[in-house]
C-alpha cells in the first residue's frame, strides 16, 4: 500500500466486480437504444474506460470538465465549466458518469446544464456515494459502493491531482492533506 494511505477501502477486485455488474445492469437497463456517456473529467475517466467495456448496447462517449474542488479536499459549491460537450445531446440517451458524488453540488448543476439540452432521458452512474455529506438531493441512478465521510482516492480520485492512478481505493493519511 502508498505510504500515504491509512487503509484500503475498496480493492482491485472488489472494484472489478461492481463495474461488472454496473455495466451488466446498465446493458439491460437500454436494450434497443444508443447510450450516450458524459464522463466528468477527470475523476470519472478510469471509472468510464472500464464501464464502458462491460456494457453490450452501442455506447458513444464524451467529457466535460468541470471543477469545484480545485487543489483542495473541500467543494468551493462554485462550479464553472473547464471542458464543454462536443456534441449537441439533444434527443440522445445520456448518463453522466462521475466517480463521486459528495455533496452533490457538482451533479446538481450538471444536471440543471445538461436538462436545459434536451436529451431524450438523463440518468447518473457514480462509482462512490457518500450519502453523509450530501447539502442538495441528487437523483442517483446506478451506484457502485457508498462509503463513509472519508477522503478517499485512487482509481480516479486525486488529492491535488495526486494518486489518481492508484488500482484501489484507499483512505488518505488525514495528516497529508492537512500539511
Ligand atoms: O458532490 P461534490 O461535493 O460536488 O463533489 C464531487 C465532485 O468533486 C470531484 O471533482 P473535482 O472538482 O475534484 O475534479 P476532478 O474530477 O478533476 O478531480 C469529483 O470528481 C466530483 O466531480
Ligand atoms: O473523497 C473524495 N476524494 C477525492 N475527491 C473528492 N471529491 C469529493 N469528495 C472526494
Ligand atoms: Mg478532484
Amino acid at each position: 500500500m502508498h505510504p500515504h494511505m491509512k487503509e484500503i477501502l475498496l480493492d482491485e477486485q472488489q472494484i472489478k466486480e461492481r463495474v461488472l455488474q454496473l455495466g451488466q445492469q446498465i446493458t439491460r437497463d437500454y436494450q434497443g437504444q444508443n447510450i450516450l456517456m458524459v464522463g466528468i473529467l477527470k475523476g470519472a475517466m478510469i471509472f468510464l474506460a472500464d464501464l464502458v467495456r462491460n456494457i453490450d448496447v452501442p455506447t458513444s462517449f464524451d467529457f466535460m470538465a468541470v471543477s469545484s474542488y480545485g487543489a483542495g479536499a473541500v467543494s468551493s459549491g462554485a462550479v464553472r465549466i473547464l471542458k464543454d460537450l462536443d456534441k449537441s445531446i439533444d434527443g440522445r440517451h445520456v448518463i453522466i458518469v462521475e466517480d463521486i458524488v459528495d455533496t452533490g453540488l457538482t451533479l446538481q448543476y450538471l444536471v440543471e446544464n445538461m436538462k436545459a439540452r434536451g436529451p431524450a432521458s438523463l440518468k447518473i452512474c457514480t462509482l462512490l456515494d457518500k450519502p453523509s455529506r450530501r447539502k442538495v438531493d441528487v437523483p442517483v441512478d446506478y451506484n457502485g459502493f457508498s462509503i463513509p465521510d472519508e477522503f478517499v482516492v485512487g482509481y480516479g480520485l486525486d488529492y491535488n491531482e495526486r494518486y489518481r492512478n492508484l488500482p484501489y481505493i484507499a483512505v488518505l493519511k488525514p495528516e497529508i492533506y492537512r500539511s
